[in-house]
């Protein structure tokens, strides 16, 4: 097989787990960007500092579809999904012998820790708050024992829980086995999810806009040729069609609808008409992805599905500065995981895309809004057929 070495996004040489200083929030910055690494390099096939072309997992996921046949996208999304996060977060010991049990846990906790109910009372002694703490006990003495079985053999893996086990606060301190925890299941809680539903509608627009699947199709096409075959960083990161596809999929439906933010100082906000608000320190305000993505000053008929919105020329994201896509929020507390998810769901759909035609069979879906992240309503059915030639 051919070999390259891999690219750093930055042009510098991978490094090691480092020892991080500072906050916890800065902590997370610095692993999701080395959770995003770990994924890359899960693509190779490590051969010393040289990396062959081989996306082993993705690659045997779908090795196990047959020729054609149907599937519940989101359903093989949400699994594939969990063997990336898997992969990357948690590492082997999961992804080898217990994927199937973690899955089933992530899954139930998900479900019972994202109704509105367990949102706003998390306290209350309702049965859909048992199971979510009954479940996050159980994923937390998986984890707990895959931790100490690392610490007491000296064994280390590439993946973001080993980062959070080596890391150290700006004083020294290591981090507890408790916020390790604590910090790898919030990293899956945050990302896992959002990424099923963004790619699911992803899939769901790209299937009903012919002009759009064609242009994604040919841009694989394009890169492939453009690449010789090499499926590296750059391939990835140059998919600015595919890249469209899904920011707009996140616009139209963005997977966290709201933010919030507590007031530490009072401010002043001026519309555009030129009222002015004054904001008092303590209060809590909230900021309406669900709203802000559609304002039709921002947006041309913002209701229609329009990823060349963001393309040159028009770049209706920048309209309004810096806040005006906010799908991954923004400020202090914007989305760490950003580049990950981006990528994560590119490595799906391009290679979805390249070795698959695919039909949506079911109309396209509606909303769920009983759930806190909204997703697509049922199944979304697909059915797909190999092509005879796979892109490559
Ligand atoms: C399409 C996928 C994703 C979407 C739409 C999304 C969206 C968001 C949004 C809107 C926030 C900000 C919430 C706020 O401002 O209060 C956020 C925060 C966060 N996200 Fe994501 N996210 C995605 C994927 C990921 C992934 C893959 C990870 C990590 C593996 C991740 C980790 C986090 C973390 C740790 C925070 C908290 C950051 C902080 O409070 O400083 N997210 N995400």
């Amino acid at each position: 097989a051919p070999t390259r070495t891999i690219p750093d996004p930055k042009g510098n040489r991978l490094q090691p787990p480092a020892v991080t200083g500072g906050s916890i929030i800065g902590l997370l910055h610095t692993l999701c960007t080395k959770g995003l690494r770990a994924m890359v390099r899960d693509q190779y096939t490590k051969l010393g500092s040289v990396f062959t072309v081989s996306f082993v997992g993705l690659k045997d996921y779908f090795a196990k579809w047959g020729q054609q046949g149907k599937v519940n996208l989101k359903k093989e999304l949400d699994h594939l999904l969990m063997l990336i996060s898997g992969r990357c977060l948690l590492g082997k010991e999961v992804r080898e012998k217990m994927f199937e049990e973690v899955f089933m846990l992530f899954y139930e906790l998900t479900d019972n820790g994202m109704r509105l109910s367990s949102v706003l009372f998390p306290y209350a002694p309702l049965p859909a708050n048992r199971r979510r703490d009954t479940v996050r006990a159980k994923l937390s003495a998986i984890f707990t024992e895959i931790v100490r079985s690392r610490k007491s053999s000296g064994r280390t893996e590439d993946d973001v829980l080993q980062n959070l086990i080596d890391s150290k606060y700006g004083d020294g301190r290591s981090t507890t086995e408790a916020e390790v925890i604590g910090l790898i299941i919030s990293l899956l809680f945050a990302g896992k999810h959002t990424s099923t539903i963004a790619s699911t509608w992803t899939g769901a627009y790209l299937l009903s806009n012919p002009s759009y699947l064609t242009a994604a199709v040919e841009e694989q096409k394009q890169l492939v040729r453009k690449y010789s075959g090499y499926l590296d960083y750059g391939f990835f990161h140059e998919m600015d069609v595919l890249h469209r596809c899904i920011k707009e999929a996140l616009r139209v439906h963005p997977p966290v609808p709201w933010f919030s933010r507590k007031v530490h100082k009072n401010f002043t906000v001026r519309t555009k008409e030129g009222q002015e608000y004054e904001i008092p320190r303590g209060h809590t305000i909230v900021s309406p992805v669900l709203f802000n993505s559609y304002l039709p000053h921002i947006y041309k008929d913002p209701d229609v599905y329009d990823p060349d919105r963001f393309g040159p020329g028009r770049q209706e994201d920048k309209a309004g500065g810096k806040f005006s896509y906010t799908a991954f929020s923004g400020g202090r507390h914007a989305c760490i995981g950003e580049s990950y998810a981006y990528m994560q769901i590119k490595v799906i759909w391009s290679h979805l895309l390249r070795n698959f035609e695919l039909k949506l069979e079911t109309p396209f879906p509606e909303t769920n809004w009983n759930k806190i992240v909204p997703e697509p309503k049922g199944e979304v059915t697909v059915s797909y057929k190999r092509r005879l030639l796979p892109i490559q």
